[in-house]
């Protein structure tokens, strides 16, 4: 079975955050289970893809209106990452370092699926499946079905795969020019409040739809940055599906990017050494109960209240916890929190910044991992927490509800809370400070944790179940 996953991000290649370690794990684990898994990528001018080698397996021309633009298809020579990676090169539009944030975006992923389709349509192996991420390929299921360029695709079944429904990619209609020759009466699949929606369509014309936790297919329907009532009509074409981790580069026996190695029988040990180099690297005291934060700095992620509940936290038990906090974003949130470094330089640190290696060592020394999300479609830090024994504190809410069970339930090994505000936060962290002063009790949680199996061994059996439901004559 061909698969085609589109996205913007794949780890190692290009990651901002948790859909590039879905993409760049999943295809591995198809790939191990007998399927022919690829990636198609925009280029990047980035560390891997100048360490690695290409070759030009496919050379064209795409239209963007009146812009012919030159495009090339590069595979990375050797398969490093499980899986063939394909990178899709436009000069001049797609091969700058930044996977997201520039003015002309729209032009770039609307130029990377026409060209990505080009290249497809010319060629000899059609896909069985295309496999598309978020709303940067959202358009790849209409025009494979409407446009007149792609018409010996257009049964090609297509998977979408919400990762993060509140951003759709919408662009004005004056922007229709851009893409190719269409069925006009078809137009209808692309509009969504007077605009191109390419998650609206997506989710219209794909053949099933996925969502990365089942309760996060629930919470589309009345939240989704305006979509709710489509959620409402198509909810019977969802399907929910927790990710899985990569157990191979997420795994404190083997991690080289943190200071002491350990498994379930050395978790005590193991945690501590790493808890002694990230303390001494952060200026705090390793004998403190140490709560981290590691994320993007946004209201989504809860990250603005933050500031104020570690503050109350501290001022209310004389600093008796420690907290590390590794992130960036809102320029807002980020100053807030270098404030409350300032104010208890001895209780908080924080990184702003992205540092792969650092959030190894973070997820390996922190006793605790604070997740105050509004929104989480399914959350990959709680699950990389759970596997290096240091105990998640979510709100309860999307994949964080669907993953982490609170300590005071049977069988339970998180803590949870119902909102994201100041109260519980604050109450969420005296319950660690009591379960941290019952070593046995956290001991006991922790070997708990590392027992869970959150391989992407059985999302990867249910993503094979839809492809071949999809499949005609399967
Ligand atoms: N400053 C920093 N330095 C180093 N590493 C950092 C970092 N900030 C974040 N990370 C890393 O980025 C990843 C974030 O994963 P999330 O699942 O929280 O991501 P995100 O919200 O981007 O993804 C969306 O897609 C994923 C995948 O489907 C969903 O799990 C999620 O709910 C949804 O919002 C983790 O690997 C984390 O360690």
């Amino acid at each position: 079975m061909r698969i085609y996953h589109l996205s913007a991000e794949c780890y190692p290649v290009a990651k901002v955050g948790g859909l590039a370690d879905v993409v760049g794990a999943l295809p591995k684990y198809q790939v191990k289970a007998g399927l022919d898994a690829a990636v198609a990528l925009p280029y990047y001018n980035r560390k891997f893809t100048r360490e690695h080698d290409f070759d030009v397996v496919f050379q064209s021309a795409t239209l963007l209106g009146t812009r012919r633009l030159y495009f090339e298809v590069l595979k990375e020579r050797n398969n490093t990452l499980g899986f063939e990676l394909f990178l899709i090169k436009i000069p001049g539009l797609i091969d700058r370092e930044e996977v997201y944030c520039y003015p002309d975006e729209n032009e770039q992923f609307i130029a990377y699926q026409l060209a990505f389709l080009d290249w497809i349509s010319y060629s000899q192996q059609s896909p069985d499946v295309i496999h598309c991420h978020d709303h940067h390929s959202g358009l790849v299921p209409f025009l494979l079905k409407y446009s007149k360029l792609y018409t010996r695709l257009a049964n090609t079944p297509t998977v979408f795969t919400i990762h993060n429904g509140q951003y759709h990619g919408a662009f004005g209609w004056d922007k229709l020019a851009y893409l190719p020759e269409i069925d006009l009466s078809k137009t209808g699949l692309l509009d969504w409040s007077g605009g191109i929606n390419p998650l609206a369509s997506a989710v219209r014309c794909c053949s099933m739809y996925t969502t990365v936790s089942p309760s996060y297919l629930d919470e589309l329907a009345v939240s989704s940055n305006g979509l709710e009532s489509l959620f409402v009509m198509e909810r019977e074409r969802g399907v929910g599906i927790v990710n899985g981790i990569d157990t191979a580069v997420w795994n404190p026996q083997t991690d080289p990017m943190i200071s002491a190695k350990y498994n379930v029988a050395k978790v005590a040990a193991g945690k501590k050494a790493n808890k002694e180099a990230l303390c001494a690297r952060f200026n705090l005291s390793p004998d403190k109960p140490l709560i981290s934060f590691i994320g993007r700095l946004v209201y989504e992620k809860g990250a603005d209240v933050m500031a104020d509940a570690i503050a109350e936290s501290l001022e209310s038990t004389s600093g008796q916890v420690n907290f590390v906090l590794l992130g960036a974003g809102d320029v807002d949130v980020e100053h807030k929190l270098q404030e409350l470094k300032e104010k208890f330089p001895t209780d908080c640190n924080v990184f702003i910044g992205y540092n792969e290696e650092l959030a190894h060592l973070v997820y390996a020394g922190a006793d605790f991992l604070l997740m105050p999300s509004r929104v989480e479609p399914c959350g990959l830090n709680q699950l990389y927490s759970l596997r290096y024994g240091t105990l998640p504190m979510v709100r309860s809410t999307g994949g964080l509800k669907d993953t982490v069970i609170d300590f005071g339930d049977e069988g339970g090994y998180g803590i949870r809370y119902d909102q994201t505000s100041v109260a519980d936060i604050v109450y969420a962290i005296s319950r660690a400070l009591v379960l941290y002063n019952n070593p046995k009790h956290l001991q006991q949680l922790r070997k708990r944790m590392m027992a869970l199996d959150f391989s992407w061994d059985t999302a990867t059996q249910q993503y094979i179940d839809i492809y071949k439901s999809i499949i005609p004559n399967n």
